[in-house]
């Protein structure tokens, strides 16, 4: 996995987590796994993030962990140090996009409008994270998005649900959705590992 697109490739869904207790890291990553889901966004939203994701990277190396939403300076290296194989941010600035790129990793990042895509065309990008997907107009925009910008690809997150996820997913520039439904915080905090393999196995035949 060397570019943001092949992270587009991975698979339907990119299981966005919001890890509480780094030991509900493996069991996570391995019910996922077992569902069929072969990677995973720790999002670095809690104290427990960087912890979370060195214990995926070592101990469930066949799940391709990435980190989310970097947004501070030093984050994107602190989460490349941790083993994070790739990068997501919610938005950019210049300075995050610069230190996002000095990791060397692959990275989508956020963006809501055309210029902000074209922003991060000019800078090279051909695959980012399209955020918040329903609040910023959903499919409609996407399918607005491909006439002008034909050469990019988007990982809607925001509000993407079983429900609306094959509507994404059967647009051209869509390569996968992300999104929080898989792994909510009740069930990891209660331990259901089970029931996170079923929801990721439901997730992984979306298409
Ligand atoms: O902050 C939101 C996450 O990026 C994912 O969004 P979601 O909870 O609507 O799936
Ligand atoms: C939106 C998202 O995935 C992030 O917080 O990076």
């Amino acid at each position: 996995m060397n570019t943001a697109s092949d992270v587009l490739d991975l698979g339907p869904v990119v299981p966005v987590v919001v890890l509480e207790d780094a030991e509900h890291a493996v069991p996570t990553a391995q019910a996922l796994l077992r569902g069929g889901i072969s990677t995973i966004e720790v999002t670095l939203r809690t104290p427990a993030a960087l912890s979370a994701i060195e214990r995926i990277a070592a101990e469930v190396p066949e799940v391709v962990v990435g980190a989310g939403t970097i947004t501070e300076r030093g984050q994107a290296q602190r989460a490349a140090k941790a083993g994070a194989r790739y990068l997501v941010t919610p938005g950019f600035t210049e300075t995050l996009l610069d230190e996002v790129d000095d990791t060397g990793l692959p990275s989508l990042p956020g963006v809501s409008t055309v210029s902000e895509a074209l922003r991060l065309a000019e800078r090279g990008a051909r695959a980012l994270k399209f955020f918040p997907a329903e609040p910023s107009g959903g499919v409609p925009a996407l399918k607005a998005f491909a006439g002008p910008l034909p050469e990019l690809r988007f990982c809607p997150t925001g509000g993407i649900t079983p429900d609306n996820a094959s509507s994404y997913l059967a647009l051209p520039n869509v390569g996968c959705v992300g999104g929080s439904w898989l792994c909510p915080r009740d069930l990891l905090a209660a331990g259901e590992w089970e029931q996170v393999e079923t929801m990721a196995r439901q997730a992984a035949q979306l298409g």
